[in-house]
């Protein structure tokens, strides 16, 4: 029993998922920053930096940046003052007289003190709220700017190789410009401190400051690895943490919810990106050690000049060669000037490397810019009369055979194309390159005879219409899911029209807002819709547009037989004004077509009016046949 108990136990235990794959960073940058990572190239580089995150800054708030450096003036002038007039109280403090007479001597010298001090704190308030009016504002505009690119670029390029790590990489940029101008900031004053208490120090003796340098210095070279460490542990690290995004949103999202939940995937999912994260931590932790040693090795290289310096002012103030009073005002300087050395070397290497997720984001921004359409300065006019493909070709990057192969078609407006085929057959793509989303690697697409190559494509975009396969279901307002992207009338007559268009109005209506009821679960207030629902008002999204190309890829997969049989209707009553394009598995529906193509590895193999093909005995009829088979 009990073994007859384990063995059905054994059975039903699932094997041990298999791990993720493993994911190596598939970017491209024409420098890799990390082969260049020194002390040497940091204090070279960071006049450049500091100049590119000033730069910035200014763009975002000139008036702050303004505030931002006489704060840092008066700062430095507050610090010299401190100190100068330190030196001067301590000379009658460890002078002769009575404890009353010296104090008395030194009341000039220690307000003065007090006012430097004040103003120093002062100016630091100010600085840091200068600082505060910049940051928020800049960080949203390089997000802003990055979100911008990538929503512009070539389509194509979502298919290359590395271009999403490289956007992953990238945010990372977005993320350091929350710190970058407070790094910055504390660099600066901290320099400002540090030359400022130097060269009191140095007036004092001369001795002094080379010595304090060297002690430093350590810490700096040390803070110089450690940051490279990190940024090598960020790049290694940048591919993984880019599928585990993506993954946490899959498996988080409550779209999927249900998919998680009935299909048990929670436990691998849950062990997937664990398994993902301690690899990413597995890099992380292997590189402790070093950051270890190069923390104790820079601390005891430091301490050992630390001994040598203090070492040097006790043997000049028992040598007679300097006073007790300059002694101690020594001992102050080199406290201020340590202090503000050891923040000039973090916050220098802190802004340094920032600047290395700077260049990672720079760099996909300028190769995203580079990216955005720039195909001639024609511009398409409606209506839209013809489109023409002539032996157009295309082939996704790294895929070895193309998924368009010399395909050549015209369509007219008023006329109704069906394309039809088995899955991967290239329908899909070649809407895309009907509409210029991919510009053919041969052959050409023509509108009103122009070739898409040349023409803004701003200009065919405005008068296109899409329903995709897989639409997206913003979680906007009822209205602006149907007008995103094209400009609203003032009254929602419109609106309702093409609501009406896709027999919505009851559902819309039953809503808790109607037109403005926000449609996203995840959202407080917000609504969730039928998948069917949801088609609708991406098929209300398009014809909304009145549109002299309306392209419906597999419209009705989701919708109930009256849904479907409206939309087509719909597409009938509109055709006349536009050239209308369906792409579909049901082929009962490509009967409202003037013409139909069936494609067949990137390529038309039948074309013809539906009673042709029905009889034909081709791949249509094949397909019908089978359809209607149950
Ligand atoms: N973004 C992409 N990157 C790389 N290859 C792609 C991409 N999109 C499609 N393909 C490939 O191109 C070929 C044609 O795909 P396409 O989506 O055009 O087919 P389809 O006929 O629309 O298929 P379905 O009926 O399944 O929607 C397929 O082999 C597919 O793997």
């Amino acid at each position: 029993m009990t073994s007859a108990a384990s063995r059905e136990e054994r059975d039903i235990t699932p094997p041990p998922p298999p791990p993720p794959a493993e994911i190596t960073y598939s970017g491209q940058y024409s420098v890799n920053p990390l082969a260049e990572v020194s002390f040497r190239r940091m204090c070279g580089q960071l006049p450049a930096v500091l100049n590119r995150i000033a730069r910035l800054a200014w763009r975002t708030d000139r008036r702050a940046v303004q505030l931002l450096l006489v704060c840092q003036a008066v700062a430095g002038i507050s610090a010299a003052v401190l100190l100068t007039a330190t030196a001067r109280a301590m000379k009658p403090v460890l002078g002769d007289g009575s404890a009353d007479d010296r104090l008395q001597g030194a009341v000039p010298a220690l307000l003065v003190v007090t006012l430097a001090a004040a103003l120093g704190r002062g100016t630091a308030a100010v600085a840091a709220y200068a600082e505060r009016r910049i940051t928020p504002r800049l960080t949203t505009e390089t997000d802003s700017s990055l979100v911008e690119v990538v929503c512009r670029v070539e389509a194509s390029a979502y298919a290359e190789e590395g271009f999403s790590d490289r956007h992953e990489a990238a945010e990372m940029g977005v993320m350091r410009s929350h710190v970058m101008v407070a790094d910055a900031q504390r660099f600066l004053s901290a320099l400002i401190r540090m030359v400022t208490a130097g060269g009191v120090l140095s007036v004092l003796n001369p001795l002094m400051l080379p010595l304090l340098l060297l002690a430093v210095l350590p810490a700096g070279v040390g803070a110089v690895l450690t940051a490279r460490v990190d940024y090598e542990i960020h790049y290694a690290n940048v591919a993984d943490r880019n599928v585990r995004g993506m993954m946490r949103w899959w498996a988080t999202t409550s779209k999927y919810g249900d998919e998680v939940r009935a299909n048990s995937m929670a436990d691998y999912l849950v062990f997937w990106y664990r398994a993902l994260s301690d690899r990413c931590d597995r890099r992380t932790l292997a590189a402790a050690p070093r950051t270890l040693r190069i923390a104790l090795l820079s601390a005891l290289a430091g301490g050992v000049f630390l001994v040598a310096t203090w070492s040097a002012l006790a043997w000049l103030v028992v040598s007679g060669r300097i006073e007790l009073a300059v002694a101690a005002t020594a001992v102050i300087a080199v406290q201020t000037v340590l202090a503000a050395l050891s923040q000039v070397v973090v916050n220098g290497a802190a802004v340094f490397h920032t600047s290395l997720y700077l260049s990672d984001m720079q760099s996909f921004l300028d190769d995203a810019a580079a990216r955005t359409p720039r195909r001639g300065p024609r511009k398409h006019s409606a209506p839209t009369e013809e489109i023409r493909l002539e032996e157009v070709v295309y082939q996704y990057p790294g895929k070895d055979k193309p998924a368009v192969d010399g395909v050549s078609l015209t369509l007219k407006r008023g006329r109704i194309l069906a394309i039809v085929g088995a899955n991967g057959s290239g329908k899909s793509t070649l809407t895309r390159l009907l509409t210029g989303i991919y510009l053919p690697d041969k052959g050409r697409v023509t509108w009103n005879g122009t070739d898409l190559a040349e023409v803004d494509p701003a200009t065919v975009w405005a008068n296109t219409g899409l329903v995709p396969q897989i639409f997206a279901q913003w979680p906007l307002r009822v209205r602006e899911n149907i007008t995103l992207g094209q400009p609203r009338t003032h009254d929602d007559v419109p609106v309702w029209a093409a609501v009406d268009a896709v027999g919505l109005r009851e559902a819309v209506e039953d809503l808790p807002a109607g037109l403005d009821t926000l449609l996203s679960r995840d959202v407080f207030g917000g609504t969730e819709l039928s998948g069917g629902q949801w088609q609708r008002i991406a098929c209300s999204r398009a014809l909304y547009r009145r549109p002299g190309l309306l392209i419906l890829d597999e419209p009705t997969s989701q919708m109930d037989p009256r849904g479907e049989h409206q939309i087509f209707e719909q597409i009938k009553a509109i055709a006349a004004d536009r050239i209308t394009i369906v792409v579909t598995h049901r082929l009962e529906n490509t009967r409202i077509a003037d013409h139909i193509v069936v494609m067949e590895h990137g390529r038309i193999t039948e074309q013809g009016r539906y009673d042709d093909l029905v009889h034909g005995g081709g791949t249509f009829a094949e397909l019908l046949e089978l359809s209607q088979d149950r």
